[in-house]
């Protein structure tokens, strides 16, 4: 059973803060396997990622396998049912057409004084993107990793993408196709981020690895942020609705159960101002769950990480939703606009009834791959600003100079750095 909170009694901070503290995605024990997996890719290259591709995937790989070859890509790609390859492109140009209004542009500009000022951007040369697939295959994901990097301009994408028991989906590769991705490796977990980070004989090293992943690919990644760039955490799913008197309890428990399927940590919250509401949830996530062909992995998720917390207002359940920062936040409410601004920490923002979080993972042309444990605070989903880096232009001719020189050496004499003073003052004769 998840857990019921009601934010009226007396005990509710205390409950409400072991639900934030609740150990979701890393632990110490997940970081001491990350670090011993990095450390023997480091020592052992190539040989090391086949051996722990085959311990935790038993994927059969050798050192020389595991890249898939342009005739495996074709072949399994052309296995595609032609229904999935048309939704695939459908996807596909809605977030390609959504990511390219993220492109930002280059600004230059002259100030008053005559200096020549601007932010220049330029795209990542080599990207690693992570595609996960331990528990379950996400062709969607193929697409949320690679259109951005392709927006933005991306001279080489490698992709990584586990395949459990050597398998593979044929609808990943005919999404790498359709996105234009061809260099694709069959490992995953913390193995292909130590490899994307620091490089095999087979396997050159990026510059940022991007992608969603279990809490062994979050920790993998964590570790290796400095050595390469990393977009954020993006491990295991959680959605928040906020539901009111208006909402539709099959609806909110489908919903709930969409990302406890996840399994692996998944989170799933509701909070609702409308007591009622709560138990007819409950009793329509027994019965839905009940009807599942999988029930077991969107059961344990809603019973390890479930929470139904009962308030007295929407102000109250907005407040909460800021403290949780969720990955996705639904507003199953009469006026979800209204509301809207109020919410400032969540990785994306579902309006009204009929906006499912799951229309966001496939077709509605965001990003699926978003920050979640709470990083939600700081960090954004993925999009092309990840796949980019600003550089700043600065350009003085004599008479700009002369007039920012002043304020300059002084500011060098402070800091005592004479040479500093002396490159400005040099080219002014004085
Ligand atoms: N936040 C997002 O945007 C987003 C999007 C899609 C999926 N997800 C999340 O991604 C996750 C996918 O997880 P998954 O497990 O299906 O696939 P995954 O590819 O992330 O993980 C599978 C890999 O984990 C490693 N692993 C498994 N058990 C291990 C162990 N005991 N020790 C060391 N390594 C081990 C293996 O190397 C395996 O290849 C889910 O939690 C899902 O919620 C998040
Ligand atoms: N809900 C996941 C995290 O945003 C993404 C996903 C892919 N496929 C299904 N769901
Ligand atoms: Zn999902």
């Amino acid at each position: 059973m998840p857990i019921r909170l009601d934010a009226s009694q007396p005990d509710f901070e205390q409950q409400f803060l072991a639900l934030l503290g609740s150990k979701r995605e890393s632990s110490q024990e997940v970081g001491d396997i990350v670090t011993t997996i990095i450390a023997d890719v480091k020592s052992h290259g190539d040989q090391a990622v086949a051996d722990l591709t085959n311990k935790f995937d038993s994927a059969g790989v050798s050192p020389d396998t595991l890249r898939f070859t342009p005739e495996q890509i074709e072949t399994a790609a052309a296995r595609t049912d032609p229904k999935v390859r048309a939704a695939l492109q459908f996807a596909h140009d809605r977030i390609r057409a959504h990511h390219e209004k993220q492109k930002p542009v280059d600004h230059i500009y002259q100030d008053d004084l005559g200096v020549t000022l601007g932010t220049r951007w330029s795209a990542v040369e080599a990207v690693g993107i992570y595609v996960p697939g331990g528990l379950a295959s996400y062709p969607s994901s193929v697409l949320m990793n690679a259109i951005p990097a392709k927006v933005a301009g991306v001279e080489r994408i490698a992709m990584v993408v586990p395949t459990p028991n050597g398998d593979i989906s044929p609808s990943i590769l005919a999404a790498a196709q359709i996105a234009g991705v061809s260099e694709i490796y069959r490992i995953g977990g913390a193995q292909a981020v130590a490899a994307l980070a620091f490089g095999t004989n087979s396997i050159a090293r990026v510059d940022k690895i991007v992608g969603p992943g279990n809490a062994f690919v979050a920790a993998a990644k964590r570790q290796v942020f400095g050595t390469v760039g990393i977009d954020m955490i993006a491990g295991p799913s959680e959605v928040l609705v906020i539901a009111d008197q208006s909402a539709n309890p099959a609806w909110v428990a489908a919903d709930l159960i969409a990302q406890a399927e996840h399994g692996g940590g998944a989170q799933s919250i509701l909070i609702t101002t409308h007591a009622p509401l709560a138990d007819a949830v409950l009793a329509e996530m027994d019965r839905q769950i009940a009807l599942l062909p999988r029930q077991t992995i969107a059961r344990e998720g809603w019973d390890d990480f479930g929470a139904i917390i009962t308030v007295p207002t929407l102000a109250i359940a907005v407040k909460l939703a800021n403290r949780i920062a969720s990955e996705h936040v639904e507003l199953a409410i009469d006026d979800p606009k209204a509301l809207m601004g109020d919410i400032r920490h969540a990785g994306a923002i579902f309006l009204g009834h009929h906006t499912p979080e799951a229309i966001g993972d496939y077709v509605g042309g965001s990003n699926h791959v978003l920050p979640t444990a709470r990083s939600a605070r700081f960090a954004s989903g993925l999009g092309v600003l990840d796949f980019v880096k600003r550089t700043s232009v600065l350009g003085c001719d004599p008479g700009s100079l002369a007039a920012l020189a002043d304020a300059a050496v002084t500011i060098a004499q402070t800091e005592q750095l004479d040479g500093h003073g002396r490159s400005i003052s040099i080219r002014l004769n004085r």
